[in-house]
């Protein structure tokens, strides 16, 4: 069953402002891009920086809306729904942040940043409010004594919980996390990994996960598409692409990436000189 689909999707910025600067020409930062996620799927996308990834998950939580093409959720097309009829769809599509702290609101307690989806949606009761809120604090690693916290009094870790706390919170069936823990250390991001993996089990998630980082996703995700220039050049299996990737930009990340592997690393060099040659 698909769960999200893009059209031909498009969008340029800065169109508005050549009417009074003559010479500007705008920035195509998503150019004719189609891709269907399925449910219950791991998608990576993943590209250097510049290349479109932050807009197109704009344009998939209806935050932004594309200059031309369509958005569809369960084969539904939102794509020209205002800010207030998404709110019938926004609760099952999550967002987690690089920085989770800059999207926190610092007077508000660990309690108040992960109830707050709750309350919008309707609940109320300060009780039930509470025992959710201390069951999802539960669900990624933090204890109850968390909840008084303050954001700027916790770890990078604890912070990114938390991010990952709220946008579960309505138990929705999409997150997108856009490089949800390239500040944190290796150790880290592995227990981190590990966590989303956890409760897309135990939640059914499914997830796009944007990073620039190929090695990040070959292991995490279903399927891995190499954004470049806006558009989608090439969508493998994360092993498939590592060791066969067909488009000439992919091979550059790739070549990126640290190899483990002697007899990979073997094989990776000879793509490189493909490349170069
Ligand atoms: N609001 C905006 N107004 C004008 N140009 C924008 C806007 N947002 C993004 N851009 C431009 O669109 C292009 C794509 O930007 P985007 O942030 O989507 O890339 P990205 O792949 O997510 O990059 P990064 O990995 O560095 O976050 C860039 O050239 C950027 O300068």
């Amino acid at each position: 069953m698909k769960l999200l689909e893009a059209v031909s999707l498009n969008k340029r910025y800065g169109m508005e402002r050549r009417w009074f600067t003559p010479g500007v020409r705008g920035v195509q930062a998503v150019n004719n891009l189609s891709f269907s996620l399925e449910s219950g799927e791991t998608l990576g996308l993943v590209g250097e920086s510049g290349c479109g990834k932050s807009t197109l998950a704009r344009l998939l939580l209806g935050l932004e809306k594309p200059s031309s093409g369509r958005v569809l959720y369960r084969s539904e097309d939102y794509t020209d729904w205002s800010f207030s009829k998404m709110r019938t769809i926004r609760n099952r599509m999550q967002m987690v942040f690089q920085n989770s702290l800059a999207s926190f609101n610092p007077l508000f307690t660990v309690e108040q940043i992960i109830g707050e989806p709750l309350r919008n949606y309707g609940e109320r009761k300060a009780q039930t409010l509470r025992v959710m809120v201390e069951d999802t604090l539960e669900r990624v690693g933090l204890e109850r004594q968390h909840i008084h916290r303050y954001p700027h009094e916790l770890s990078g870790g604890q912070q990114q919980r938390v991010g990952i706390a709220r946008a579960i919170a309505l138990r929705p069936e999409l997150i997108i996390c856009d490089e949800p823990f390239s500040s944190l250390d290796v150790t880290l991001r592995k227990q981190m990994m590990d966590l989303l993996q956890e409760l897309k089990r135990e939640l059914g998630l499914s997830y796009i996960f944007i990073t620039h980082d190929l090695s990040v996703v070959n292991r995490f995700c279903d399927s891995v598409a190499v954004m470049y220039q806006g558009g989608i050049v090439e969508r493998q299996t994360g092993e498939h692409i590592m060791q066969h990737a067909d488009h000439p930009h992919t091979r550059r990340l790739l070549s990126a990436v640290p190899v483990q592997d002697p007899r990979l690393r073997g094989h990776r060099i000879s793509r490189e000189k493909e490349y170069r040659e």
